[in-house]
């Protein structure tokens, strides 16, 4: 992998900033809804832990001025009781409060520091040599001696505790961060043939990643659902109605035309929706091409689309999914998510990747897959072949 890991940290005895990503969906009252994150941490904070380490927790939660923008306390609970040990919370992040306690800490013990983007410098992007300039960095670097990256979710941020403090600090990859970037970035080893499974809403996302693995030949097939596939299915010439239409150009304007292109370049490859899902009178409709347009938005793939896909995964060497075949939080519209993702396990190699997706399979009880990635973003930016800039400070 060609950057430092754990293996290569003499912990003992040594105070180690390390950056997690346990930004995770809140209820209404702000706690914390889903503690996938965290729990993914575990194995690495508790090495840590057990090699000695005095431990400074750096992360985010949210975005300023969102609703999931909130303080770490519920998560320092929380990461408590899974890692059996009192987890300190400290509600500051690098004034002299948050260094005491950092100070203050003993051989195996950890401290959680307040969500980072509470300063503003947080939320922006630098390159490496300007983040290792900021507050932040500036003040937190002295009190460590080496920097564990886990981050992997917000490794495509160019932000100073993610890029600032390894260009001050002795760095080092943590378990997540290694384990994501063995699979990640090894797609192209991975058994054929290989199936692409692309739903969901965020379209634009869904048709970079189309297309980049289409162009580099890593795709063997190109399963659409979702508001992709609704897409998809009106660049085929389907006359798909005006409600899923507009849900489509609200999101992206061109983007029938962009799946025209796909469709024209590398029609043999992507599959297209053959009946989707429509709610009328509150109950679930199901409604073939031959049926469309319809005036209500398609919520879901059809039930025959559904099987046709679970075929494909039955001879896959590999499944990829990113993207829910369909709104899956109302369970009328889960029939989609549920078959196909559950069909994809049946893949000799069986990889997901984004937040909703992930929050889906758990939603559903889905179980069975090799790698379910705990990144969104990061995970794109290297199923796409792009590079993450926490990765690549850490090779420096
Ligand atoms: N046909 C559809 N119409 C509208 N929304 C849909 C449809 N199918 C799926 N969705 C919605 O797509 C959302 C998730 O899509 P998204 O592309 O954000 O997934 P993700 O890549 O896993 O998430 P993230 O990028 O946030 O990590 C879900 O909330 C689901 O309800
Ligand atoms: O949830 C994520 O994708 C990461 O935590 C990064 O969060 P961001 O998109 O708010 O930077």
């Amino acid at each position: 992998m060609g950057i430092p890991t754990l293996d290569d940290l003499a912990v003992d005895g040594t105070t180690v900033g390390v950056r997690v990503d346990i930004n995770s969906p809140l209820d209404e009252d702000g706690r914390l809804a889903d503690d996938a994150r965290l729990h993914a941490h575990v194995g690495t904070l508790q090495e840590l832990l057990d090699r000695g380490g005095k431990l400074a927790v750096l992360a985010h939660q949210g975005r300023p001025g969102g609703d999931e923008f909130a303080t770490l306390e519920d998560h320092a609970r929380r990461l408590g009781e899974l890692l059996d040990q009192p987890i300190e919370y400290c509600d500051a992040t690098f004034s002299a409060e948050a260094r005491d306690a950092i100070a203050d800490l003993d051989h195996g013990e950890a401290v959680l520091l307040e969500n980072t983007r509470f300063y503003s410098e947080e939320y922006m992007e630098f390159p490496p040599a300007e983040a290792a300039e900021t507050f932040l960095v500036d003040r937190l670097a002295p009190v460590v001696d080496a920097f564990v990256n886990d981050a992997f979710a917000a490794a495509h941020r160019s932000q100073p505790s993610i890029v600032g403090l390894p260009m001050r600090v002795d760095s080092y990859a943590g378990r997540v961060m290694e384990r994501e970037l063995d699979v990640l970035s090894n797609i192209e080893d991975t058994p054929r043939p290989r199936v692409y499974a692309l739903g969901g809403a965020k379209i634009a996302d869904a048709f970079d990643v189309a297309e980049s693995v289409l162009e580099r030949g890593l795709a063997d097939e190109i399963l659409t659902s979702g508001m992709t596939g609704n897409a998809f299915l009106a660049a085929s010439g389907v006359d798909i109605g005006q409600p899923s239409m507009d849900a489509i150009t609200d999101r992206d304007a061109t983007a029938v035309e962009q799946a025209e292109a796909l469709l024209d370049e590398y029609g043999e490859k992507i599959h297209v929706p053959e009946d989707v899902a429509v709610e009328r009178d509150g109950e679930r409709v199901e409604v073939g091409i031959d049926g469309l347009p319809v005036d209500a938005p398609a919520l879901d793939v059809g039930e025959n689309t559904a099987a046709a896909y679970a075929d494909v995964f039955e001879t896959a060497g590999t499944a990829i999914l990113n993207g829910p075949p369909g709104v899956f939080e109302e369970e009328q519209f889960a029939h989609g998510t549920r078959e196909i993702f559950g069909a994809a396990t049946s893949a000799e190699y069986s990889i997901v990747g984004g937040g909703d997706t992930a929050a889906s399979l758990r939603q559903l009880g889905i179980e069975g897959f090799d790698h379910v990635s705990t990144g969104g973003g990061a995970a794109l930016r290297l199923l796409t072949g792009g590079e993450l800039p926490a990765v690549e400070v850490l090779r420096e």
